[in-house]
């Protein structure tokens, strides 16, 4: 079946009533282009409101730091040692044959943390937890203030890395006890072809093109409905450039948590290049959700739902 047209309606609901600190990395609030989806309410889409230094800053952190011990990746240990599983980064830059590097770059698909989502059961565990990046988590609670989700916790992140030719099947995404509060999906590097249905399986899929930097929210009644990314399409993207020195205020940064060293190398051309490289072939989606209901503070077999 041919997936449905859409209408996009430009959404000005965002502002920072609470006077909430800027992320560094984001463009003025001003220049933000949100929108939503008459046909599927809940659903918000803001077009990147990264610089491209912001944009950078997140793809390194993804790349080099969140696919390390103690979060969980997908690389199976019968075929991958576990200097590979505990820095993937490090690994495939330490691989000395181009033919083990390949098979390592397109091996790793996912890192988990926070609460690590469990693919067999899809039920969480109080034991199985990853402390919750704090640059990561300042970012998400800008986002929702701005859009008036005030309570929002981000406590378990799915990053998924997309080479070209990879896909991600038909889901829901229900197994966080709070279905409540909205998901925060945050993309970078190549574009995707974003499939959004409704909550049940029957219902044609809108397609959405996201591109570097765009983050979608699904929230109220869009937050369980069904959605996949069938295809990612290679698009020109200029990632090559040395950035101008940018220094940041230190208040900010401090405020925010953000690694202000990462933040400044991004900049740099030498440093910047392997990143680079991996982006001319792949997406890298960050996928945050609450886990728990308000009020909780751990999870509790009642709240666990399948
Ligand atoms: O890659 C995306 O845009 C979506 C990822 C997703 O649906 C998930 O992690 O549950
Ligand atoms: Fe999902």
């Amino acid at each position: 079946m041919l997936p449905a047209l859409y209408k996009f309606e430009q959404h000005s609901n965002i502002s920072n009533k609470n006077n909430i600190l800027m992320v560094a990395g984001l463009k003025p609030l001003n220049d933000w282009r949100s929108y939503t989806l008459d046909n599927h309410p809940g659903l918000l889409l803001i077009r990147n409101p990264f610089t491209e230094r912001g944009q950078r800053y997140w793809i390194a952190r993804c790349l080099r730091d969140y696919p390390r011990t103690p979060n969980k990746v997908n690389l199976n240990e019968r075929l991958f040692p576990d200097s590979a599983r505990s820095d993937w980064w490090k690994e495939l830059h330490q691989c000395a044959n181009i033919i083990e590097m390949q098979r390592l770059k397109f091996a790793m698909r996912w890192t988990t943390f926070g609460y690590h989502h469990n693919w067999d059961t899809k039920i969480y565990d109080e034991s199985m937890r990853s402390p919750f990046p704090t640059d990561l988590k300042s970012m998400c609670i800008f986002f929702s203030s701005i859009l008036g989700f005030n309570n929002f916790k981000p406590e378990a992140a799915i990053v998924n890395y997309y080479p070209i030719g990879t896909s991600l099947s038909g889901h829901t995404d229900h197994s966080e006890p709070n279905h409540s509060a909205p998901l925060f999906s945050f993309s970078f590097g190549q574009t995707a072809i974003f499939f959004i249905g409704g909550k049940t399986n029957d219902e044609i899929p809108t397609a959405l093109y996201i591109h570097s930097g765009d983050v979608l929210i699904m929230s109220d009644k869009s937050r369980l409905c069904h959605h996949a990314v069938p295809r990612i399409i290679k698009t020109k993207v200029s990632w090559t450039s040395e950035l101008p020195i940018e220094n940041i205020e230190t208040e900010i940064i401090g405020k925010n948590l953000l690694d202000n060293i990462l933040y400044q190398k991004v900049g740099e051309w030498n440093f910047w290049k392997p990143f680079s490289r991996y982006l001319d072939d792949s997406r890298i989606n960050i996928n945050v959700r609450q886990v728990l209901k308000p009020g909780d503070s751990t999870l509790s077999q009642n709240n666990t739902t399948l």
